[in-house]
């Protein structure tokens, strides 16, 4: 079956995860029947549709008319014949339970039309054992969502051992044209990628406080900043809710064997019915106590090691096993579960040798299963890391853009399509991703400088000619906007400061990306705007949201909708540009300010760009994470720097640390 025969979708269960599953298929236009065995069920369903779109609505994150689009496109029903006889492709949402999901899809099966996929969205059961109860295994795979589906980015596409390779095609295909990130698992293996990585982290840290070896306070602690997780490993289990976690653990236990063995400290939370903020209790108190409140300061480098080691464990036996390879990994856990980098980024960075020693260590003292270091986590070790052993960024090399080291800790992008204006094309957005990963990965490196190569363009913006090539497809033009928003994102989001250097035509795509510098220096001649209105465009990578917030929606508003071109000095005076300078001081200042960075607290800078990004459309948890982090510069050398060159009047010289 090819995506264009796809009109109809069926999902059985309309649970959390049915209906949002239906939410999505409805509003990336398709027919959706949403059945469950009983009327208030996919009532009760319908009504959690209908309250979703609205509040999309409300926040204008959806037209009106496009969301009651879609739910004029689903069909509540309890009859199973009529939900699946005309479905190209059933999506299976029911209790994660095998008696019922046998039940479910032996019905399934003789309703169903010959040529329709059938997909699971289990997070815990085995896709071949569930393809064996249908006649169709070679059109049965794994659609794992994540939840809540509307908002979460990412769907594992998982094989069974069945699974034809064209099946796995189209789910991804769909997945996509759901607006979602497919990444797909090669081999059905429990947990899949994202809970296999992260249910034995939360195990892992129950038994260390099991066995007395951590607190809470200091696992939290220690996940939340040093490792630089979102959340503290308690605090996710609490909000994943400890019954859902023990339950992949049991399946985990018994098809894997003892190195899944639930933690007591879980087994006793869910024999007390403490499942988490659901039920008002958890690891944390949420109704009668203070809710989650994670020191800064108690960091354990026993606990940083164990649950590193835990996730590289997890990660070997993934690739080793062919599950899954590195990126795909990181990828998967990023979007999942909202890791800033990758666990196998986070455990090559950390040294796999060391945590495959800890885990000898640990096996050895402890004798239990879960420390028993993997096969290829010893093999990788040896090679000094699961990818690009030895670390040689020597080999990356660059045709659209140049990578300077010009000295001062400073590291230079320099966009160099001087016969196209510096315009960015594929290629640009594709190395510019990398050398902002490059970058940032490189210890010598405190701030970065973007440029335009030559005098005439810091960039013209995207490049019309080939985006023209893409023969005027709206999912084409759909995936470059969101590949120019995330690789832009990820210069806005760099724990580094970033100096702009605009020298020349700033326009487009072009200021979209000097929009997410942190400061903006410019030559007198430069010109700068907005003009996708002029192409019949809109901004398309970031303009729309980012600009307001640098010169306020009045001026954004100006700047994007009369595509007008602006000087140097009237961007200056909008609040654009930091400063203009003579033509020809442009480079030698802008590598002063960038070196002048390099040269200040790279901690105080990472957490001060965060704390402003947090709090832009929420001050409150801007204000959270400032008071977190100026808690836990407390603890910094740099601080102890600092004030000690203030104190004898010299000039500090900070480390990092
Ligand atoms: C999501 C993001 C969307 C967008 O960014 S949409 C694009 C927004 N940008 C623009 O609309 C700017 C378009 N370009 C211009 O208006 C002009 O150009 C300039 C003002 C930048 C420069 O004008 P002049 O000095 O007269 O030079 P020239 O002969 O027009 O350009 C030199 C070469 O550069 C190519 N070029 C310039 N901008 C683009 C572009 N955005 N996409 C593709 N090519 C571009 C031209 O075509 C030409 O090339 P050749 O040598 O083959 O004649």
């Amino acid at each position: 079956m090819d995506l264009e025969e796809i009109n109809t979708i069926a999902v059985l269960g309309a649970g959390n995860m049915g209906h949002g599953i239906t939410e999505v298929a409805a509003m990336a236009g398709y027919d959706v029947n949403m059945r469950d065995i009983k009327a208030e069920f996919v009532e009760d369903g319908y009504d959690q549709i209908e309250w979703s779109l609205n509040k999309l609505a409300e926040k204008d994150r959806l037209s009106r008319e496009d969301a009651d689009a879609a739910l004029e496109r689903v069909t509540p029903l309890v009859d199973m014949e009529a939900a699946v006889a005309d479905a190209d492709v059933v999506i299976e949402a029911v209790p994660e339970q095998m008696e019922i999901k046998e039940e479910v899809y032996r019905e399934l099966e003789a309703c169903a039309g010959d040529d329709a996929l059938f997909v699971t969205n289990t997070s815990s059961l085995s896709i071949t054992d569930l393809a064996e109860f249908t006649d169709r295994p070679e059109r049965f795979c794994g659609m794992h969502f994540f939840n809540p589906p509307v908002r979460m980015q990412l769907v594992e596409v998982i094989s069974g051992a069945e699974t034809a390779e064209e099946t796995l095609d189209v789910v991804e295909e769909l997945a996509e044209e759901f607006g979602k990130t497919p990444v797909r698992v090669h081999r059905d293996s429990p947990g899949f990628i994202v809970n296999r990585i992260l249910v034995p982290l939360m195990n892992e840290a129950s038994w260390l406080v099991s066995d007395g070896e951590a607190t809470i306070a200091e696992v939290d602690s220690t996940t939340k900043y040093e490792l630089g997780l979102p959340m503290g490993t308690f605090e996710l289990g609490d909000q994943v809710g400890n019954d859902i976690s023990y339950h992949v653990l049991e399946y985990m236990h018994d098809v894997l064997g003892d190195a899944y063995e639930p933690a007591p400290l879980l087994e006793e939370k869910v024999e007390n019915e403490e499942l988490g903020k659901k039920t008002g209790a958890g690891f944390y108190d949420y109704e009668n106590g203070d809710g989650v409140q994670i020191p800064t300061d108690e960091h354990s480098d026993l606990v940083e090691t164990r649950l590193l080691a835990t996730m590289a464990n997890e990660a070997a036996k993934l690739i080793g096993g062919d599950v899954a390879p590195p990126e795909s990994i990181d990828e998967a856990v990023k979007l999942g579960a909202g890791f800033p980098d990758g666990p196998v980024k986070l455990v090559d960075e950390y040294g796999l040798e060391r945590l495959h020693s800890a885990l000898e260590d640990a096996y050895e003292d402890t004798g239990h299963g879960r420390y028993e270091p993997a096969d290829y986590l010893a093999e990788r070790a040896a090679e000094g890391g699961f990818v690009d052993a030895g670390g040689d960024s020597d080999a990356v090399s660059f045709e659209a853009i140049r990578v300077e080291y010009p000295g001062e800790m400073v590291g230079h992008i320099a966009i160099d399509r001087q016969h196209r204006m510096n315009t960015i094309s594929n290629e640009v957005l594709d190395e510019l991703s990398t050398a902002i990963e490059l970058l940032e990965d490189d210890d010598d490196v405190r701030a970065v400088l973007l440029t335009g190569a030559g005098e005439k363009a810091f960039s013209a913006g995207a490049d019309v000619q080939s985006m023209a090539g893409s023969g005027g497809d709206p999912l084409e033009a759909q995936e470059l906007s969101r590949r120019g928003q995330s690789t832009f994102g990820t210069l806005e989001s760099s724990s580094m400061p970033v100096v702009a250097g605009i020298d020349g035509y700033c326009l487009g795509g072009g200021m979209e990306l000097a929009t997410c510098a942190d400061i903006r220096i410019a030559s007198e001649r430069s010109e700068f705007g907005q003009p996708e209105l002029n192409l019949g465009l809109i901004p398309g990578w970031g303009g729309t949201q980012r600009l307001r917030h640098i010169v306020g929606e009045g001026r954004a508003k100006e700047i994007i909708l009369t595509a007008e071109r602006y000087d140097a000095e009237t961007m200056e005076s909008y609040g654009f540009v930091n400063e203009v300078v003579d033509d020809d001081e442009l480079s030698e200042r802008a590598f002063e300010l960038a070196s002048e960075l390099a040269a200040g607290p790279p901690i105080a800078h990472t957490f001060t760009k965060r704390a402003m990004a947090a709090g832009r459309d929420d001050v409150d948890a801007g204000l959270e994470y400032e008071a977190s982090a100026f808690g836990h510069l407390m603890a910094t050398d740099d601080l102890m720097e600092g004030i000690t060159a203030f104190m004898g009047d010299g000039e500090p010289t900070f480390e990092g640390k």
